[in-house]
């Protein structure tokens, strides 16, 4: 644990890479103004020509909020932070609404940033954040497994890892959490004795929500030994996951190749690697991101997969994808059914969670769809290594832009190029990637051509 000394912030911050600048997402709860006054101090030391801006976003979700934002602003304004409020506008939904706020909150928060030209968005998450996240984990696990579901085996290596210390978002802005080991009390001694005081959000203490009770539960005696227990599990279990994922990668670059877009062959070496469980994430990654899918496949499913690729050939279906094990090798590629309705082809949109489609001219009256089983079958492929049969299908299922019924360009038709671009997305990752998973991503986007990844946000490119 860090010991909290006036100049302790040089510990906190000297390993990320200021040089795009940072957010700092300042709610104006003890944390994040810990955050801001810390990291300014800081910045102001080592940086000062570092372009810093705060932002708060008013969820609008209860009466006090816009005064709270009101009061960041000001206090932002002492220092000469620059400062934005950004609002949630939105409609708020009845059911799940933290994780929709949560959404909403890096949504606006990245939008932010880009505006600014900084890829860097700093948050208070603390030590605490972190064991309640990994109990509130590990409860959910064990009350699966009473129940006779998928118990510890389902998210081993991956929710008990917790929060990582970077995540980038939407491919491009990295979230950073740099208090992951630092106690909340320690962060409000800090605010005492600079006599800063800060907002407690009663959303905290309501027990409705799941992590206001676990909250309650680390309040007692024992509390602190549990922490520093799930703290510890959490290093533990991010350790194994940062080294499944290299493992993964390993097997990604070494054995799958994409003979054609949207059709992935993995050598059957896979099945044989000796190293089943980084052999089974490598698939489940792959079929999560073949299918155009943000989750992966659980962990139960991709093992029963797994040995049953290993018992011989087989045809199925996980994870919209068609896994297709036969002589020629084993296939994936997206499954024909529940692909997207024909739509107007507008701006920039992500396609099927597969692809990014950029439309470089407003593109007329264009409609963006598959490009379908029959004009797959017009067209002429060459007889190579891998069967016509599954190129077709795998081209069937890719967009193309279409005038009424007639198609001016398909995915492997350079026309189409000229109208739009349509770059593949690594589904699972796509939205929130976690440092852990950055091997792995890294090779996904090597093997099917997507966007690559920007630096990481730490001195020397160590994130996991
Ligand atoms: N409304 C918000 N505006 C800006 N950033 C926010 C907001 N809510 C949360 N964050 C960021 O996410 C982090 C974790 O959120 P969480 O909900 O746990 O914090 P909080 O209890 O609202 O506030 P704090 O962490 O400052 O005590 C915060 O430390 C902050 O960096």
């Amino acid at each position: 644990m860090l010991d909290i000394e006036p100049d302790f912030s040089t510990n906190l911050f000297s390993h990320i890479d200021f040089t795009s600048g940072a957010v700092a997402a300042v709610s104006g709860g003890s944390d994040s103004t810990a955050l801001l006054l810390l990291l300014k101090q800081h910045l102001d030391r080592v940086a000062p020509a570092t372009k810093l801006l705060a932002v708060t976003i008013d969820h609008d979700l209860r009466p006090g909020s816009a005064a709270e934002a009101q009061a960041v602003a000001r206090l932002c304004a002492t220092y000469a932070i620059p400062h934005r409020i950004l609002t949630w506008s939105g409609r708020k939904p009845s059911a799940g609404l933290p994780a929709a706020a949560r959404e909403a909150r890096y949504r606006l928060l990245a939008e932010a940033a880009r505006a600014e030209g900084i890829g860097l968005i700093l948050t208070g998450h603390t030590a605490d954040d972190q064991a309640e996240t990994v109990l509130m984990r590990q409860a959910r696990e064990e009350g699966l497994a009473r129940d006779g579901g998928q118990g510890p085996a389902d998210t081993a290596g991956r929710g008990l890892a917790g929060m990582a210390p970077a995540t980038l978002y939407d491919w491009r802005t990295w979230i950073v959490r740099p208090f992951l080991g630092v106690r909340r009390a320690a962060l409000r001694d800090v605010l005492r004795r600079r006599r800063v005081g800060w907002a407690d959000d009663p959303t905290n203490a309501n027990e409705a929500f799941e992590r206001p009770r676990m909250r309650a539960t680390l309040a007692d005696g024992n509390g602190a030994q549990r922490i520093d227990d799930a703290l510890a599990l959490a290093a533990r279990e991010g350790g194994a996951r940062t080294r499944l994922g290299l493992g993964a990668a390993d097997l990604i670059g070494d054995l799958a190749t994409q003979p054609a877009a949207g059709l992935i062959r993995l050598d059957p070496g896979l099945l044989k690697a000796g190293e089943d469980r980084a052999a089974v994430y490598a698939l489940r990654i792959l079929l999560a991101t073949t299918g155009g899918v943000a989750f992966l496949p659980d962990q139960a499913r991709g093992e029963a997969l797994f040995d049953r690729l290993k018992a011989g050939f087989l045809c199925a279906t996980l994870s919209r994808t068609v896994v297709d094990y036969r002589r020629a090798g084993l296939f994936l590629r997206r499954e024909a059914r529940g692909l997207p309705a024909a739509a107007a082809a507008t701006g920039s949109v992500v396609w099927d969670g597969r692809r990014r489609i950029t439309l470089n001219d407003s593109g007329g009256a264009l409609l963006i769809a598959p490009f379908g089983a029959a004009a797959a079958k017009r067209l002429a492929v060459s007889k190579g290594e891998t069967p016509p049969s599954l190129l077709r299908a795998a081209l069937a299922a890719e967009p193309a832009l279409w005038q009424a019924d007639k198609c001016p360009g398909s995915p492997r038709d350079g026309r189409a190029l000229t109208v739009a671009e349509a770059r593949p997305v690594v589904a699972p990752f796509a939205r929130f990637l976690p440092s852990f998973d950055l091997a792995p991503a890294r090779a996904v986007a090597g093997l099917i051509g997507a966007a690559p990844l920007p630096a990481p946000p730490f001195r020397g490119h160590s994130a996991g």
